[in-house]
């Protein structure tokens, strides 16, 4: 699919994963920028910003590449949750979603030097009521520390969760029906 050089703007490892189900050959360049959300900026909004940040976080030193850049946040209430800093902020996280319904959400920017697309990928999900001695025990399995609210929907974490209505590669990290048309579209 790809004649262009194709470099993923991300140091996570689901991110690689996933976008190796669309593409063979692309390397990765992680895009170290400051991640605070502004003053009365949405989820959304944020999302999109930090996603086009990291594309372009590359891009100005690969000016022939095909760059991809991608966001992901846990969402309640309008409340932005990101990864956990320590044990007492999984529990504050994980008590906030507990029993009750969030969004993931997911921005991605895909440019290139013609074409530059942003898109956001919003999903609904629903968890279990959850005890404080389970996420205690979740917190030590080591797996919520470098996730966006604080668990992985694609391992120990998928037990939390009661419903999903959306996309699960986009929970994990990219939406791949959304980049993959984008990919196309940029390398038309
Ligand atoms: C909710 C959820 C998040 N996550 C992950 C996806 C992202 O890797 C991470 C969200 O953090 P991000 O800050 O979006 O991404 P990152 O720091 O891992 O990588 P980079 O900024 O370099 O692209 O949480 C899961 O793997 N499973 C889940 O169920």
């Amino acid at each position: 699919m790809n004649k262009h050089a194709v470099i993923l703007a991300s140091q996570s490892p689901r991110r690689k994963m996933l976008l190796a189900h669309l593409i063979d050959d692309f390397t990765v360049q992680a895009a170290d920028i400051d991640e605070s959300v502004l003053d009365n900026e949405t989820p959304s909004e944020y999302v999109s910003r930090l996603s086009l940040e990291k594309a372009q976080h590359i891009f100005k030193n690969n000016p022939d590449a095909i760059v991809v850049g991608s966001d992901t946040s846990v969402v309640i209430n309008d409340c932005i949750l990101g990864k956990p800093a320590d044990l007492q902020d999984c529990i504050n996280i994980l008590s906030l979603l507990s029993g009750k319904q969030h969004q993931v959400v997911t921005a991605f920017t895909v440019m290139n030097k013609v074409k530059m697309i942003t898109k956001v990928v919003v999903t609904h999900v629903l968890f279990k009521t959850l005890t404080q001695d389970e996420i205690i025990k979740y917190w030590h399995t080591g797996e919520p520390q470098d996730k966006a609210g604080s668990y992985a929907i694609q391992g120990i974490g998928g037990k939390f969760v009661k419903t999903i209505n959306g996309s699960v590669s986009s929970v994990v990290g990219l939406p791949l029906v959304e980049i993959e048309q984008a990919l196309k579209e940029v390398m038309e």
